[in-house]
């Protein structure tokens, strides 16, 4: 079978060979591993506030589930493909074999433009989404949770919906809900507090200090607002952030704490009064900093950003910032990148926690939630070092996918999954 040389896609798949060279990983299964299981496409007609009907496109696509339960978030967002969320899926499934939790990976998305809908539309159309895919998901099958432009309201509807046609609530069925309706406390900040993590373990790892150390985030949504905050209660100085509408910057450091109340309010970054200069999208990825952090969509660290890009450390807490020829440049500049499979995986582990207490029916802390976090955390991002010290690995995410290659390709074999 032939897949195409370009996208999201075709990025993952370069990554995954680029590991089979020192993962060594059974060439039949890595073979079957390139290829998704199955991914359903369904259309979705929606009655819009104005009487009209729009029908929508959305897609799960459910990649490998050799070692447990597939999992992957929902993404809300114009530009959705089924290459796009075919991609997720696979990087879901490399993530959570990583940090070594007992699931698959998976990933689902509507094509829509969230900001042009209200939240009835946004319910009706969540509503479509979750009976177009019921049959594919459950708690011990495909457990959704949120991505970009869906959050605990609209996990409270999915998990509703699926229950009204189980007769019963079946809480498990998605991660990332309410803490009241039996959500995890940590669960929103987690990703970002996973990126504040592997952020310090990385400066550790380099021997360098974290405080004062001066950080650009593309992207203030839930994932890099949180980093932002979280860092600098770590001491970093956080000297530019921004959303679609462009960025603010300071060198001397932003009010991160203003910004993210001016963000929660529904405020561009555009539109913020507060002190600091503007700044594009682009040009923020060039800045002069310690850390870059792309926290927004995929493929943004080009070849052509990549040389240009002058930060010293990137983490990636978006999921596929970074193409396979800027990869390249980066390996060769000797600019380390902490992989999206390790940096944004606190929300993944953080979802976990949440399928555990619910199938348990007994409620964690946030002390315990967080120290567990941690704990899983430093975990993988020391093996990920370890095979890159010691094993000849060229880069950081290498390192991190023949870790993951091989644990999955071992679920595989054990289940002789290949008579
Ligand atoms: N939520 C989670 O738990 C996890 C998320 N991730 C990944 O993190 C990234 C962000 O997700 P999340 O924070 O949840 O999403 P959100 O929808 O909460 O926020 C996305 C942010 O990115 C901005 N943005 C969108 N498109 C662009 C663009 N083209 N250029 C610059 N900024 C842009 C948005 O701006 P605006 O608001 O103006 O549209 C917003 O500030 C995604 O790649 C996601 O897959 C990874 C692991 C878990
Ligand atoms: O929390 C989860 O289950 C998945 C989050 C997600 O979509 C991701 O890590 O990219």
């Amino acid at each position: 079978m032939s897949q195409d040389d370009e996208g999201p896609l075709a990025t993952m798949l370069s990554q995954m060979q680029r590991a089979q060279e020192y993962a060594q990983v059974d060439e039949g299964i890595f073979e079957r591993l390139q290829y998704p299981e199955r991914t359903l496409k369904v259309t979705l007609p929606v009655r819009m506030d104005d009487g009209s009907v729009e029908v929508f496109e959305g897609y799960r696509c459910q990649f490998d589930s050799a070692r447990g339960p597939y999992k992957g978030g929902v993404r809300f967002h114009p530009s959705v493909t089924m290459d796009e969320v075919s991609a997720l899926a696979g990087w879901m499934t490399w993530k959570t074999a990583l940090v070594d939790l007992p699931y698959g990976g998976a990933k689902g998305g509507v094509v829509c433009e969230p900001k042009r809908m209200s939240t009835d539309e946004m319910r009706r159309l969540t509503r479509r989404y979750t009976e177009g895919i019921r049959r594919m998901i459950g708690p011990h099958v495909d457990v959704p949770a949120p991505d970009m432009n869906t959050n605990p309201e609209v996990m409270a509807w999915m998990m509703d919906t699926y229950s009204v046609y189980e007769g019963h609530t079946v809480q498990q069925v998605v991660t990332g809900k309410p803490v009241s309706l039996g959500g995890t406390p940590g669960r929103v900040e987690a990703t970002g507090r996973g990126v504040a993590i592997t952020t310090e373990k990385v400066f550790d790892y380099l021997d360098r200090d974290l405080e004062d150390a001066s950080v650009a985030i593309q992207g203030f949504g839930n994932v890099g607002s949180w980093a932002a905050r979280l860092l600098s209660e770590r001491g970093a100085n956080v000297v530019a952030v921004s959303d679609v509408s462009g960025g603010r910057y300071d060198p001397d450091g932003l009010d991160v704490l203003d910004l993210y109340g001016h963000a929660a309010d529904g405020g561009r970054m555009a539109d913020y009064d507060g002190e600091a200069d503007t700044i594009s999208n682009s040009d923020l990825l060039e800045l002069d900093v310690d850390v870059l952090i792309p926290a927004a969509v995929a493929e943004v660290v080009t070849e052509e950003v990549a040389k240009n890009l002058r930060a010293s450390v990137v983490v990636e807490a978006a999921n596929g910032p970074t193409t396979t020829p800027a990869d390249d440049v980066l390996i060769e500049r000797d600019v380390p990148v902490v992989p999206d499979i390790l940096a944004n995986a606190g929300g993944v582990v953080v979802s976990y926690l949440e399928w555990v207490q619910n199938t348990q029916e007994y409620a964690w802390t946030l002390e315990q939630v967080n120290a567990d976090l941690e704990r899983r955390l430093t975990s993988a991002f020391d093996e990920v070092v370890t095979a890159y010290d010691e094993d000849g690995i060229p880069d950081l995410r290498t390192a991190a996918y023949s870790i993951a290659l091989e644990r999955t390709a071992h679920a595989h074999e054990l289940r002789g999954l290949f008579p």
